[in-house]
């Protein structure tokens, strides 16, 4: 729709714009709706918005004053009268009952007290606020009728969305019926978010690395586009929850029964759905009469937001009563009676003034951009992986590129997109390296991966991240021997190789400046500790090929001792839950090498332990819990919730991360909440108190 040199012409546009966002006046209208339409144009349609949402909201702010200042001015087709559009011609295209709004947008207190004076205003009585976290991920409307689920969709243009029930079925924190009939309801329709919890997120992003493919930016766009997959057993693969959290219509069985209560608030329609079995944020609400409580509350979860297992963006403050919703009304962008309260942003435009090549501990070699340094959501960010060099030409990225920069929680900084279209000519070819920076031997890239290695045995770097591995916290666990101390002891020779770790020269180390008695002899307990270490975590840490920390538990599982996988035929290894040939042929390769027998056999001369202490301490019946899987919530009495997973896994247990029907036990202790309710619920979970579970994994 743009040509190239509109493209260059807007971009200019939006800068001189952005840089005056305050102090623009009436002159400038044609400008900044052109410039907004052509920013939705590349959000909605093209998927590739040039500058950050923060950005974009300045802009829409801006040209929303200007039009309340002279609203004659306000024309059709302004941004501000009509919501985004994000169809996308693969699914059929079904008529929202009621239309989906965007929501107002507010950054600080000052914003939300003017709101809140608006609201006031029009002399509503008993105003209370019923403030919601802003779930970041994808909106979506579904029709229950008779107590059934009919349809689900996207939300597309805001009046017409993508029909995606199917999808939408897979999705197991959506029930598939719900007892609306209790209420009196015969057909509804509820509004939510579907999310990828970040602990999913997480996973799904590790098997991507894994695979040696880019990972995903953010688990808002990990949700939006699985549900619009065509496939649904890929988004049954995925592990998404979604949040309901609005009734947007109704019908009743019986309009002469009086109406519930529930229905008549936010907050009721919130327990409501809760009791009718959906995942709503019935815990994560407050409701407030003032707005400076309102403001306080918002201020306190965005400290934090990041210790929630969702990511969210903001707020939602809505006016609690219903009628007093219907009575302020709506516009044709946003319903009055809500506002959203963004957090900040965690996205920012930045420069990427060279590429560094890392050498990782299987080879794989690295591209690193070095940016100017931006302070995103309260951390400075100047280094950004881009993982491999097919990325690099994805993205047309150009040394002195302008880059558009994300980082959000538990998320690496991820470089979203080059602006191509603010090139002046600078700009110069990342060039990839054929030889290895550190030791010089050529690289290797095998068909059908992405990732170039140095696959010299020797070569220092790989040596050194491996020791690093090594000791990590999900490996060996060694608290002491972190990442800064291992390169100083290999820089300095005083480390060479991993069986090193449990030789070192400890009156060298007492001599070095910085090191007092106390600390060696932290750094000694602490690598004797790591002697007796679980021999699934020894595994992982010997850092063998697609040997990840779930493979390595299945591994140490099955065998009572390290050696025991030397003699495993590749028919044998494939028998085992997740692994294929790949991993196989991983392992296989691992033994096959003779440096790796000696590293073996000289870690075992020092004392590591290669025994499964689990099994060499039972003979049998030791998995009494095999195939039972349990989760632990409440504030536990008798024992750590590590231990008791530990435990758990011991006896041949698995550990769920919420309740669902695949739950066998929900084992609680204090104060237990949301999922002792949604266990009482399902009916399917057995519940049991900590001495009962302790009697069950007593041999
Ligand atoms: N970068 C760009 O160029 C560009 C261009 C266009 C739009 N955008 C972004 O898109 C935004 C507009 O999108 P939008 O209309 O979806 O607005 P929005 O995402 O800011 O807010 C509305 C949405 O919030 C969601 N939501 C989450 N929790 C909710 C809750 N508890 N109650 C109600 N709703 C809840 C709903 O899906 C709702 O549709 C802009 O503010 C901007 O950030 C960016
Ligand atoms: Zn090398």
């Amino acid at each position: 729709m743009y040509v190239e040199q509109q493209v260059k012409e807007l971009q200019k546009d939006t800068l001189e714009l952005l840089a005056n966002t305050a102090h623009l006046d009436v002159d400038k209208l044609p400008l900044l709706r052109a410039v907004l339409h052509f920013h939705e144009n590349r959000y909605y349609v093209l998927d590739n918005p040039l500058i950050s949402d923060t950005e974009y909201d300045m802009l829409y702010k801006a040209l929303e004053r200007i039009e309340k200042e002279h609203p004659e001015l306000i024309t059709p087709d302004s941004p501000t009268q009509r919501v985004g559009k994000e169809l996308s011609g693969d699914f059929q295209t079904v008529d929202h009952l009621v239309p989906m709004l965007s929501l107002s947008n507010s950054y600080n207190a000052e914003d939300l007290k003017d709101w809140d004076e608006r609201v006031r205003e029009k002399n509503v009585s008993e105003l209370k606020y019923c403030v919601e976290p802003k779930f970041d991920g994808a909106g979506i409307s579904l029709i229950y009728e008779n107590d059934y689920l009919v349809r689900g969709a996207t939300r597309g243009d805001g009046v017409q969305g993508d029909d995606i029930t199917t999808n939408i079925k897979q999705i197991k924190s959506i029930p598939l019926s719900a007892p609306f009939s209790k209420y009196g309801i015969q057909q509804i329709e509820i509004r939510g978010e579907v999310l990828m919890f970040k602990e999913s997120f997480k996973k799904y992003n590790q098997s991507l690395a894994e695979q040696g493919q880019a990972i995903l930016a953010n688990p808002r766009n990990a949700a939006s586009g699985t549900i619009r997959m065509k496939d649904p057993a890929i988004v049954g693969k995925r592990n998404l929850s979604a949040y309901l959290y609005y009734v947007s219509d109704y019908t009743l069985i019986d309009e002469n029964v009086p109406l519930d209560e529930h229905l008549k608030s936010q907050s009721g329609c919130l327990q409501m759905l809760w009791d009718c079995g959906f995942l709503s944020p019935v815990k994560q609400i407050q409701v407030y009469s003032s707005i400076e409580d309102v403001v306080k509350h918002v201020h306190d979860f965005e400290e934090m937001r990041d210790t929630l297992p969702f990511e969210i963006d903001g707020m939602v403050i809505k006016v609690d009563n219903i009628e007093t919703q219907e009575f302020l009304g709506s516009t044709s962008h946003h319903p009055r009676w809500a506002m959203a309260f963004k957090f900040k942003a965690r996205q920012a435009t930045s420069h990427l003034r060279e590429v560094i090549f890392q050498v990782g501990r299987t080879g794989a070699i690295t591209p690193v951009a070095k940016i100017d340094p931006v302070a995103i959501g309260g951390v400075t960010v100047s280094s950004v992986s881009l993982f491999n060099e097919d990325i690099i030409k994805e993205k047309d990225l150009k040394i002195n590129d302008t880059v558009l920069v994300e980082r959000a929680a538990d998320v690496i900084p991820y470089i979203v997109k080059s602006q191509a279209e603010l090139r002046d000519g600078t700009e110069t070819e990342i060039v990839f390296p054929t030889h290895c920076p550190v030791c010089n031997s050529e690289l290797i890239k095998p068909e059908g991966e992405s990732v170039w290695r140095c696959v010299n045995p020797n070569c220092e770097a790989q040596v050194l991240e491996k020791i690093i591995h090594f000791g990590s916290k999900d490996a060996m666990d060694i608290r002491n021997l972190g990442d800064a101390l291992v390169r100083k002891f290999f820089s300095l020779g005083l480390l060479k190789d991993i069986p090193g770790i449990y030789s070192l020269d400890y009156e060298a180390i007492g001599n070095l400046p910085g090191f007092g008695k106390r600390s060696v002899e932290n750094l000694q307990t602490a690598i004797e500790a790591s002697k007796s270490q679980t021999l699934n975590r020894l595994i992982y840490a010997l850092g063998i090929r697609y040997v990840g920390e779930t493979t390595a538990k299945t591994l140490a599982n099955k065998i009572t001792n390290l050696w025991d996988l030397k003699n495993y035929s590749s028919e044998e290894l494939m028998a085992l839950e997740d692994i294929g040939p790949k991993v196989a042929k991983g392992i296989q390769d691992f033994f096959a090498i003779p440096e790796s027998i000696e590293m073996l056999t000289r870690l075992e001369a020092v004392g590591v332990s290669f025994a499964n202490q689990k099994k060499s301490g039972v003979a049998e019946g030791e998995d009494v819990l095999h195939g039972q899987s349990f989760l632990f919530t409440g504030s536990l009495t008798k024992f750590k919730r590590s231990e008791a997973e530990t435990l758990v896994e011991s006896r041949g247990g698995k550990i769920l991360s919420g309740v669902s029907s695949k739950l066998n036990y929900l084992v609680v202790g204090e104060d237990a909440g949301s999922k002792l309710e949604k266990a009482k619920k399902l009916n399917t979970v057995k519940i049991l108190s900590e001495d009962e579970f302790l009697a069950m994994t007593q041999l």
